[in-house]
């Protein structure tokens, strides 16, 4: 079929095209189905419709495929429908249960990264994997083919260091802290974290307010060799590319399937060549593994996928039931960890558990020796030289080394959350400050977020503040509010749960 084309500028992150239902009919090619479009190139796409946006006999080329076709809006091309890739087949078998072959994962992996499968069929996959998890061979090849689809950085000296949180800690800002003490101990850490997956800021958002975060692996290297670490976003270089795909399907649904989890963290260190990795496992209710036989048995898939790919992995694990520190969203925990490097103030949960993970570093590249880790970066935080390192790998990332806590704005729109009655904290829902977090804008609106004034095990009276939210935007303040009032994130002593009058309502 001949249609003409109708070029739409807006960038989709795949090869997309918008046709007219009727053509799609006569065509014989759903929602989601692909059409192979020829020209002096021949390139498959994704169908999508709206019949009022492209009329009949019209064709719509998101960017991508333009610039693939790199041909003006007034000519034709030929339309025909095209056989689904060979990964929806993959993705139904283990929508099945059945295992995978290695040559197959490598096959949806190669789609994933070529841009060949719609965010549905990642999605299914994604689900399919939270259901029934992939067996630890899978695990190893899906990581290896994620590592193999991109970049791999070597570097001529060793040991390198890194350190990863499985995350699901509010608040966990610890590696603004760590990578700094670590490179000032004369260790080289070249740090990839990704944006917030399921919490409201991760650590590339947070990194982001003092320096640019995107750079090639080269550059990675390169800043690395020169200051001793870098905190950069992962899903900016060509670094295990498939990783960012799969995390953009799974933040709206909120979900970190296990294996996905190992894959996703560990091709990010297998492709910057780390050797001694620190990997942190936060705990507790509300977060991703709650008791410590699931931490263990995650630690010891871990650290058997790093012996698979060469890696010397210790793990901890760590308290996560209630936030790190005192805050929420990227701005207010930028201000927080500068605040601790600038004059060693800050809350012992954050304070204590950076140090403690960076002296597991600090010991493994044998810079501190066996059981004075722990002395030693607290040592490096208090002397200033973790704040002087962190100002180093914000220049040499393109940021201002001169700014300081005092420096950084938060949302301008506040409101209090206020206790509901008198007594002691006893709950204190992760899950709920997060949510709250995320309808105030965070991690986009980087000024959005929550500063907790009293955590788990606290007094308070009826009516003081337990909560201050902050957001850039009125309307999501009012939502952030609205949220957390009908959603209480904290549960005082005595407080009635519910009320049941009638057992038809149950
Ligand atoms: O959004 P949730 O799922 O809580 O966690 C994701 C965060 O956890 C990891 O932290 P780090 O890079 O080791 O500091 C990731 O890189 C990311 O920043
Ligand atoms: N799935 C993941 C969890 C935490 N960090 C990551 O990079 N990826």
């Amino acid at each position: 079929m001949q249609l003409k084309v109708q070029p739409i500028d807006i960038k989709v992150g795949k090869y997309k095209v918008v046709m007219n239902s009727i053509d799609a009919k006569e065509l014989g090619v759903h929602e989601g189905d692909r059409v192979r479009i020829k020209d002096h190139v021949t390139l498959t796409a994704i169908v999508d419709f709206t019949e009022d946006m492209i009329s009949s006999g019209m064709i719509g080329l998101y960017h991508e495929v333009q610039e693939q076709l790199q041909r003006e809006w007034t000519e034709t091309v030929e339309v025909e429908a095209a056989e689904r890739p060979k990964s929806s087949r993959i993705i139904r078998k283990v929508m099945d249960g059945l295992k995978l072959e290695r040559d197959e994962i490598n096959e949806l992996v190669r789609d994933i990264v070529e841009e060949n499968l719609s965010d549905i069929e990642i999605a299914a996959f994604l689900t399919a994997t939270y259901i029934k998890d992939l067996s630890e061979d899978e695990t190893e090849w899906l990581t290896k083919a994620m590592i193999d689809t991109g970049e791999r950085i070597e570097f001529s000296t060793s040991p390198i260091m890194d350190k990863h949180s499985i995350g699901g800690v509010p608040g966990n800002k610890i590696t603004l802290l760590i990578v700094p003490i670590v490179a000032a101990n004369g260790l080289l850490i070249p740090k990839t974290s990704s944006r917030a997956i399921t919490g409201a800021g991760g650590t590339a958002d947070l990194m982001e307010i003092l320096a640019p975060v995107e750079f090639s692996a080269e550059q990675i290297k390169e800043m690395t060799e020169k200051v001793g670490g870098v905190i950069v976003w992962g899903g900016a270089t060509n670094i295990a590319p498939a990783d960012d795909k799969l995390i953009k399907v799974e933040y709206p649904l909120s979900i970190d399937p296990h294996c996905q989890l190992l894959a996703s963290i560990m091709a990010k260190k297998g492709a910057v060549g780390a050797q001694k990795v620190v990997m942190d496992i936060p705990m507790g209710a509300g977060t991703k593994i709650l008791d410590v036989k699931a931490g263990r048995k995650l630690a010891r898939d871990l650290i058997s996928l790093g012996e698979r790919l060469g890696m010397d992995v210790d793990c901890a694990l760590t308290y996560g039931a209630s936030p790190i520190g005192r805050t929420v969203g990227p701005a207010l925990e930028v201000i927080e960890a500068l605040k601790v490097l600038e004059t060693m103030e800050g809350p012992n949960s954050l304070i204590e558990k950076s140090v403690i993970i960076a002296g597991m570093l600090l010991e493994m590249g044998s810079a501190a020796p066996r059981g004075q880790g722990r002395e030693l970066a607290l040592e490096t935080l208090k002397n200033g030289k973790a704040l002087a390192k962190l100002k180093e790998i914000i220049r040499i990332q393109g940021g201002n080394p001169d700014i300081t806590s005092e420096d950084i704005a938060v949302g301008q729109f506040k409101a209090d959350i206020t206790a509901p009655a008198n007594g002691y904290i006893i709950e204190f829902y992760n899950k709920r400050i997060v949510q709250t977090a995320r309808f105030a804008g965070a991690p986009n609106d980087k000024g959005a977020g929550v500063l907790i004034h009293k955590k788990r095990g606290q007094v308070v009276e009826k009516g003081q503040p337990v909560l201050t939210i902050y957001a850039e935007k009125k309307d999501k303040l009012k939502d952030a509010v609205k949220f957390c009032r009908e959603h209480p994130p904290i549960f005082v002593e005595g407080m009635l749960i519910e009320k049941v009058a009638d057992l038809k309502e149950m």
